[in-house]
């Protein structure tokens, strides 16, 4: 296979790209009237609330260059840069403005797809733009005139009608701040463009919101709890829907997400798939949620930058074997060694990831009594507590950040230099999001893991991740994988990504699935786009899931009275069943039995809530 050949990407430092004027709009012109005016950055930044652009240290862009598989019937080819993309002059200079030179991988391939008017589930690496990828092509959408070529008709404005705002774009999101961090950044791209957008999410008063809300909103962000709460007061319709974008798919549609997505989706007016348009980005997508994902999904194409749920080659990954009981003094450890020599000002940033929330108060107190500077993120903690903490760590002034997978999404703070799995997850695409708050947009990142004995089941998956990524693997590491273990394979287990090897990452290629051959497939590492042909029929193939489904990893999990049981194997449906009572939220467990394979999420209604998703 021939190597992808993208163009060119910016390796321009951040910090000296920030101290440049920023170049008027290649097109000139406007539109609209007083567009002319191209501001700074600055005033950017003035105008949109946390705008951040880049970030100390060099960049290497060119490090998600990688084979690309376009899956799915007519998928339009490549763009090769944003104007190419044809979005709308409006956006292109917010793209200036940004100081984005070239599209990523992931945005050259999705900006067309979606410009085209097509349904698409992408999945590319980590801190790779995923974000841009999705926004761009929304916002130009939005802003296109009557025939602008979107396959949308004639523009209307997003329109507040009597009680209900109707927005015409939706981006979900699973947790408060990730919604957060998305409005920011379709902001910046809708500036000056006229369009309004509005964030909704929970744990902050409504009445904000709401009166945001009364304004107008042509695209919503919003975690799915405040939005269900919002439409049942009627003070949000769906019924004007043209976009809807699911970011972190593979986590809204996974364990106790998926039905309250259903009702969104299916049970408040959204217009039907064949109508609305959808697109589903994660750098993770196990097939059974691809095939789930169908349900929402009309004739789509699927993007694959790289492997799914590969790693970038950015993250240095350590693995260390370490005994439970001295996690604390490994850790101090650790980070005393990387602050030998800087001052107080300039320590690295570092993300510790921990199971539970106890244990991350626990920590963050054991490292503030060590003389650390930490603060931590999790369920139990207010909304504001929340932002206080990550803003706090984002700035520096508080530099190592204690959190449980709540902030293990998305979330992209710049330079965050070193990333910790203190308690390792459950699974490797929990691993792969978590070790992914480093080395993003370019920029290089180190992340160390502490494996301990009960961290066995993911032994294999740790090897093969950190081998595909290139990374020094301890022969220890090899034995654990090599070993039967009495817990089974993770949940993550590789066999379950798409059959090993480049072309088999949708799952409708399964022969399981009835797709009928090669039919639109095509891959940007050397074979030629192999046109129509085959087809599919969603859901119609009978496909099966991974052979064996969870009981075929090890005995899998036989729920248990405090789980409600429920996980009988089968094809990843497990939450169907029984009820989902127990566990912690944000993937916080406080029993002592012994470690679930799968998964690390919350189940419970009221988990649900302290994790953000409302
Ligand atoms: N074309 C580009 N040129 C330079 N920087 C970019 C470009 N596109 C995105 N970025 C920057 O890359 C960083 C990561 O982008 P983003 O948060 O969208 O990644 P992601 O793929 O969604 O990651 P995750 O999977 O962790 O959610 C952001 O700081 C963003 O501003």
């Amino acid at each position: 296979m021939a190597a992808y050949g993208g163009g060119p990407w910016s390796t321009v430092p951040a910090r000296s790209r920030r101290a440049e004027p920023i170049a008027p709009s290649p097109r000139g012109g406007s539109r609209g009237g007083g567009d002319d005016r191209v501001p700074g950055v600055g005033e950017l930044a003035e105008a949109v609330d946390g705008l951040e652009i880049g970030g100390d240290g060099e960049r290497r862009l060119d490090k998600y260059d990688m084979p690309v598989d376009v899956s799915g019937k007519g998928a339009p080819g490549p763009a090769d840069g944003f104007e190419a993309a044809g979005l709308a002059e409006a956006v292109l200079r917010n793209v200036a403005r940004c100081g984005y030179e070239s599209p990523t991988p992931v945005q050259r391939y999705a900006m067309p797809i979606v410009m085209a008017g097509r349904d698409l589930m992408a999945c590319a690496q980590t801190g790779s733009g995923k974000t841009a990828a999705f926004c761009l092509p929304v916002v130009s959408g939005l802003v296109a005139p009557a025939g602008g070529g979107n396959g949308h008709g004639p523009r209307d404005r997003g329109s507040f009608d009597r009680v209900a705002a109707k927005p015409r774009a939706l981006v979900l999101a699973p947790t408060r701040e990730l919604a957060a961090q998305i409005n920011e950044e379709a902001k910046k791209f809708s500036f000056q463009t006229g369009l309004r957008v509005v964030v909704a999410y929970g744990g902050t008063p409504m009445f904000s919101q709401l009166r945001d809300l009364e304004k107008g909103v042509d695209l919503l962000v919003a975690t799915p709890g405040r939005l269900v709460d919002l439409v049942e007061r009627s003070r949000i319709s769906l019924e004007a829907i043209k976009y809807l974008v699911m970011d972190e798919a593979d986590r809204m549609l996974n364990m106790g997400f998926e039905p309250q997505i259903r009702k969104i989706v299916d049970m408040m007016n959204m217009p039907k798939k064949s109508v609305r348009q959808t697109m589903l980005f994660s750098a993770t997508f196990p097939p059974e949620i691809q095939r789930l994902a169908t349900d929402f999904l009309h004739n789509y194409i699927f993007v694959t930058v790289g492997r799914v749920g590969s790693s970038t080659d950015l993250i240095d990954q350590k693995i260390e074997f370490v005994n439970g009981g001295e996690k604390r003094g490994f850790l101090l450890d650790i980070l005393q060694k990387q602050s030998v020599g800087l001052s107080k000002n300039k320590q690295p940033l570092t993300l510790v990831f921990v199971e539970t929330k106890r244990e991350a108060d626990s920590l963050q107190y054991c490292l503030q009594s060590n003389g650390f500077s930490a603060t931590s993120i999790h369920g139990d903690r207010t909304q504001q507590e929340r932002e206080r903490a990550l803003k706090s760590f984002k700035s520096g002034a508080t530099p190592i950040l204690v959190a449980t997978d709540v902030a293990s999404r998305g979330l992209d703070v710049p330079n965050v230099a070193h990333v910790i799995n203190y308690d390792l997850p459950k699974s490797i695409d929990d691993y792969v999001h978590r070790i992914g708050r480093t080395g993003r947009a370019g920029k290089a990142g180190k992340a160390t893991a502490l494996f301990t004995e009960s961290n066995h089941h993911l032994a294999k998956d740790l090897l093969e991740l950190m081998t595909g990524a290139k990374q020094d693997v301890p022969e220890w590491l090899g034995d654990y994988a090599s070993r039967p273990c009495s817990g089974g394979s993770s949940y993550g287990g590789r066999g379950r990504r798409g059959g090993g090897g480049f072309g088999g990452r949708d799952y409708r290629l399964s022969s399981d699935y009835g797709y009928g051959g090669n039919g639109g497939v095509y891959s940007s590492s050397g074979s030629s786009y192999s046109g129509g042909g085959g087809g599919y029929s969603s859901r119609g193939g009978g496909y099966s899931g991974r052979g064996g489904g969870y009981a075929s990893r090890g005995g899998g999990y036989s729920g248990g009275a405090s789980r409600g049981g429920g996980y009988s194997g089968g094809r990843g449906d497990y939450y169907r069943g029984g009820s989902r009572g127990g566990g912690g939220s944000d993937g916080s467990y406080r029993q002592s039995a012994p470690p679930l394979p799968y998964p690390s999420y919350p189940r419970a209604a009221a988990d649900i809530s302290a994790s953000g998703w409302d």
